[in-house]
């Protein structure tokens, strides 16, 4: 079925109400927790076994977006924000008890969830409570600690360290709680790694010079410090930092180059869980947006494989249970919805514990992308994901949404994406770009698109819709530029510079004028953006001069702008001003602001309205 005036056999409720869930930790005793959005906005749950009915146990309607087990008692740390604001607040959760100590209480600010000490009795976490625009380090006494240490209570953590300004994250907690791995992302491919000695206060830098990022942390509690990182390669693998010597060494076989050959394509490392006490290491090769799940034991930079499972899909957040027997993560794939699954240590069998119904909807109603590559503009090749609906031919040719992910360091991967099933449903083809600039392919393809070769990504958007139009399946007088965030500005920017291309487009919290977007984001997140898309002072006219709002007078095509009143990153104000700009040029716009949403739609209830307006808006205008 590829006409979208055929009624559609289901309604966006239904996808939208396709659990998500992810994030599983595992407390001392085994027990399994994890987040999953049932209620409506994702919240922390468990469950006691494989398949048994889980139970819910923060009862709340705000969004919880981290969660992590203690290592020592039946208990967690949960953070949670408020109208999607992205100021997390960070409270702990007594198993035993049921009961929920609120640790911070200043909701003016983000609390960076960073790592449990190991004694479990305190936590480590970074926050901008004392200047908007700079994250300090805390460290505060929790749960079984609080009866033995100060600064349990919420508005006294006791601040370690004063950060330089900007992004600052804990990474680790030392194996003897007594010191802390910080990093600060100066952008997203240049991060300065340290250590962080809560005696002293001593800042000690791991990291040279070179540009590269650092993630994963782990301590071996052998003097060691293992991680996942692209230093020195184009692409991540995992390193070991010698804390005597300050040397980085690569861990031979822990890298994306399955094949062993030398000079072969590299992929990405991008998930990876390490138990000290066993040395045993899980990990995912990033293939293409596909993961290949690596296990094995290291011994310094000696690593020994053993059998793992082939996930289809996408593998991500391995943690360890107790004695690292079984390693959790979460799974989903483009036709299987998020859940967690779980595999013994060097087995093959992988155990789901999160069977995520469907809601009626028919599971081969789903339908797979295949990957494919088309040429641009400079001869390259760009990867993207093809999804055609039932039923496109060149005698029945399908409407397409050209889905742009946001970033633009992100990569689109082949999840599942419930709403892209519900336009497919309706019979749209879907093509997912990851145009030049998107992570997942390597450090120099990272960087293609930086600063002034901005639109140069916007042209890769341009090739994608003449491959399209080389498709006897595809109608290409029914073509939708789609895209959220940093995807919202390259949808404004591929229908002011392309504008012919176009049937309608829509833009969720999308940058429309750089120069505004760099002057109202986060302050704590200015400098790190202008890394990436160029100075407010040095780069002003040119930022001015590619701003999709400065080429307004191009745009042909209908327009739907959706935005939070409270999005901390892209600022509401982008959308007004490029609404009201279109508009006042007789161009059909249509806006839906949300003013308890921030930059991304939390609410069940919020999302069913959005996509049911944009599915109209389709289908009054494609
Ligand atoms: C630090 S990467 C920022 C990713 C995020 N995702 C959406 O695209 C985002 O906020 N991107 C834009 C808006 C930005 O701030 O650069």
């Amino acid at each position: 079925m590829s006409d979208t005036d055929t009624e559609p056999a289901y309604g966006v409720a239904r996808y939208l109400a396709v659990e998500h869930v992810d994030s599983p930790t595992v407390t001392p005793a085994g027990r399994l927790l994890f987040l999953a959005d049932t209620s409506g906005t994702p919240q922390v749950w468990t469950t006691s076994d494989p398949g048994a009915w889980p139970e819910r146990l923060t009862p709340h309607e705000e969004r919880v977006s981290t969660v992590a087990a203690s290592p020592t008692d039946e208990a967690f740390v949960f953070g949670m924000d408020r109208g999607s604001d992205e100021r997390d607040q960070l409270f702990h959760y007594d198993l035993d008890t049921g009961a929920e100590t609120a640790l911070t209480a200043d909701p003016e600010s983000k609390h960076a969830w960073g790592a449990w000490g190991p004694d479990g009795e305190r936590i480590a976490y970074t926050a901008n409570r004392d200047e908007d625009g700079r994250f300090d380090v805390y460290v505060q006494r929790v749960g079984a600690g609080c009866e033995r240490g100060e600064g349990c209570d919420p508005g006294h953590p006791e601040r370690v360290h004063e950060g330089p300004g900007g992004w600052l994250d804990v990474e680790a907690f030392g194996p003897r709680g007594e010191r802390l791995v910080i990093s600060k992302p100066h952008s997203s491919y240049d991060v300065e790694l340290s250590l962080l000695d809560l005696d002293s206060g001593e800042v000690t830098t791991l990291s040279d010079d070179a540009e590269a990022t650092y993630s994963h942390v782990h301590f071996d509690g052998d003097g060691g410090l293992y991680c996942i990182t692209d230093h020195g390669t184009d692409t991540t693998h995992v390193g070991r930092f010698d804390l005597d010597t300050g040397e980085l060494e690569k861990v031979a076989g822990c890298d994306g180059n399955r094949s062993g050959e030398p000079g072969t394509a590299a992929w990405n490392v991008d998930a990876l869980a390490y138990d000290a006490e066993t040395g045993r290491l899980a990990f995912a090769v990033n293939e293409g947006g596909y993961s290949a799940v690596r296990t094995g034991t290291l011994d310094g930079t000696d690593f020994e494989p053993t059998d793992a499972p082939e996930v289809d899909g996408i593998a991500s957040g391995f943690t360890f249970g107790p004695d690292a027997e079984r390693v959790a993560f979460t799974h989903t794939a483009p036709t299987e919805p998020y859940g967690v699954h779980s595999v013994e240590y060097g087995e093959t069998e992988e155990t789901i514990w999160t069977p995520v119904g469907t809601n009626g909807l028919p599971e081969e109603s789903f339908r797979a992308p295949e990957t494919v590559h088309y040429e641009t503009f400079d001869g390259r090749e760009i990867p993207a994901y093809w999804t055609s609906p039932e039923g496109a031919s060149a005698d029945d040719p399908a409407p397409v949404i050209v889905d742009i992910h946001g970033g633009p360091e992100h990569q689109r991967r082949p999840w599942f994406y419930p709403t892209k099933q519900f336009f497919l449903n309706r019979g749209y083809a879907v093509l997912e770009p990851n145009v030049r600039g998107s992570s997942g392919y390597g450090k120099a393809y990272a960087h293609l698109d930086d600063v002034e070769r901005r639109m140069d990504s916007v042209a890769d958007i341009a090739a994608a819709v003449e491959w399209l139009e080389g498709r006897p399946d595809v109608d290409p007088d029914r073509v939708v530029a789609y895209g959220r965030s940093y995807g919202g500005f390259m949808v404004l920017a591929a229908i002011t510079e392309y504008p012919d291309l176009w049937a309608a487009a829509v833009d969720f919290v999308g940058i429309a004028d750089f120069t505004t977007f760099l002057e109202n984001t986060g302050e704590w997140r200015r400098s790190h953006r202008e890394a990436e898309y160029g100075s407010l002072v040095d780069d002003y006219e040119f930022l001015k001069s590619i701003s999709p709002l400065s080429h307004v007078e191009n745009v042909r095509c209908p327009l739907f702008v959706q935005h939070g009143a409270n999005d901390p990153r892209v600022p509401v104000g982008e959308a007004e001003q490029v609404v009201e700009a279109v508009r006042e040029r007789g161009v059909p716009v249509e806006k839906l602001i949300f003013e308890d949403e921030g930059h991304h739609t939390t609410s069940r209830e919020n999302l069913v309205e959005e996509f049911e307006a944009i599915a109209e808006f389709l289908d009054e205008h494609v």
